[in-house]
């Protein structure tokens, strides 16, 4: 799968999806990406060295040499950090070193839009090691030799300039419409729910389940995948568990889902205990590359076999929040469900049970939504 490309080709069939006739009102676009997916380019043309480093890759390899220069426990000490995938790719390579570049996938999306090759924001920058409170990279990141490749960081939602002119003209955009920093996908369906109060959480279920909650103070401990985004002047805290709707799908289309779903009886607790992965390895709330998945014994019935699984991913979930609790974060009060999971009401009831906490549906699921209310942002902020 030659993934660069295809992401380029879904930007512009996005662009071209978007009547006519709305293009000339379009005044600023951003957009989030799958937090950790990391591209090395050429810091000149922006074309990739090499195939991209997808966000749930790990580069155990490298984490040795990281763990040597990061304090214990930071964010980059994961396997599938970016700053793993950085480090692994800067030991085998020999030639391109001078001449390359770190993106992620936003920032690379975004550059085919504005083509300002360097610029990334302080959400997707996290996982190379950019700290957020002190707004730049750490001393101890800034003395690697392969320091050179990192970006700049803005603000997620400032404006880097104008959409490019030849784009401009072949989609009929207007001239003076700006392209924005973005941010990772599940801080986008984070901003969708527009949760705006400490204890309001979103979690996303989507082909994995990350957690977000808004806390008042920053918790960050690799050794439980737990990591703090900046949000303005507050912290959303959490991590992202390899469980989710992947897993779903490898056993039921979505259409079976809604059918299994709806003869689940979601007040009754599902005596089959799973811990659903797609392949061996978990981020959170267990940091273990070999934890593996649990999936037996499978009973006769489907709906039995689904209701175990969701109420599995249930309890993944709880234990996510009560790692939070337990680490000093604002105690969590509301649940907001964003994603494709976020449909399914019998989920929500049992997940509601399991979590003790109220669970309802964001009343937009689109973590897109949240790249836009961030593009909205930067535009109101130019126009100041
Ligand atoms: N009714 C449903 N109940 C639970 N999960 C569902 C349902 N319908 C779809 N899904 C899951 O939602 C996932 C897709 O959600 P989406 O947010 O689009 O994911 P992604 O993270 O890939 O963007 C699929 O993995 C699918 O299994
Ligand atoms: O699992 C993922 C892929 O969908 C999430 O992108 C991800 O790992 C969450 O990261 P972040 O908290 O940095 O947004």
């Amino acid at each position: 799968m030659d993934w660069v490309l295809s992401w380029r080709v879904a930007l512009f069939s996005l662009l071209e999806d978007v009547p006519v006739h709305l293009r000339p009102l379009v005044a600023s676009i951003s957009i989030d990406g799958t937090s950790a997916t990391t591209l090395i380019v050429d810091r000149n043309t922006g074309e990739p060295l090499c195939r991209p480093f997808l966000y749930n890759e790990s580069c155990p390899d490298a984490l040795p040499t990281v763990k040597s220069v990061a304090p214990a426990n930071h964010t980059v000490c994961s396997g599938s950090s970016t700053l793993c995938k950085l480090v692994s790719w800067w030991n085998i390579e020999e030639s391109n070193k001078k001449s390359a570049l770190l993106l992620h996938q936003a920032d690379w999306l975004l550059w085919l839009l504005h083509g300002k090759l360097g610029v990334s924001d302080y959400n997707n920058a996290l996982k190379v090691g950019y700290d957020p409170a002190l707004d730049s990279y750490p001393p101890w990141l800034h003395s690697q030799p392969y320091s050179q490749l990192l970006p700049s960081v803005i603000a997620p939602g400032t404006s880097i300039g104008n959409l490019k002119e030849d784009i401009r003209t072949q989609f009929g955009f207007q001239e003076d419409c700006i392209v924005c920093a973005g941010t990772t996908d599940s801080i986008a369906a984070f901003l969708a729910a527009r949760a705006t109060q400490p204890g309001k959480a979103v979690t996303s279920l989507g082909s994995t389940l990350a957690i977000k909650l808004l806390s008042t103070t920053r918790i960050d401990d690799a050794r439980f995948g737990v990591y703090s985004h900046r949000l303005d002047d507050k912290w959303l805290v959490g991590g992202a568990s390899n469980t989710g709707g992947a897993v779903l799908k490898q056993f039921f289309t979505d259409e079976q889902l809604q059918i299994l779903s709806e003869q689940i009886n979601p007040m009754e607790a599902s005596p089959l205990d799973y811990y659903p992965l797609k392949a061996v390895g978990e981020r959170f709330p267990v940091a273990d590359p070999n934890l593996v998945p649990r999936l037996h014994p499978r009973p006769e019935s489907d709906v039995e076999y689904l209701h175990g699984i969701l109420e599995s991913i249930a309890h993944i979930e709880a234990k996510a929040y009560n790692l939070l609790k337990d680490l000093g974060a604002t105690q969590v009060e509301e649940v907001f469900t964003a994603g494709g999971g976020a449909k399914n009401d019998k989920w929500t009831k049992i997940r509601e049970r399991v979590l003790g906490l109220p669970v309802s549906r964001a009343k937009q699921t689109e973590a897109a939504y949240g790249a836009a209310l961030l593009a909205l942002k930067g535009a109101q902020h130019d126009s100041c």
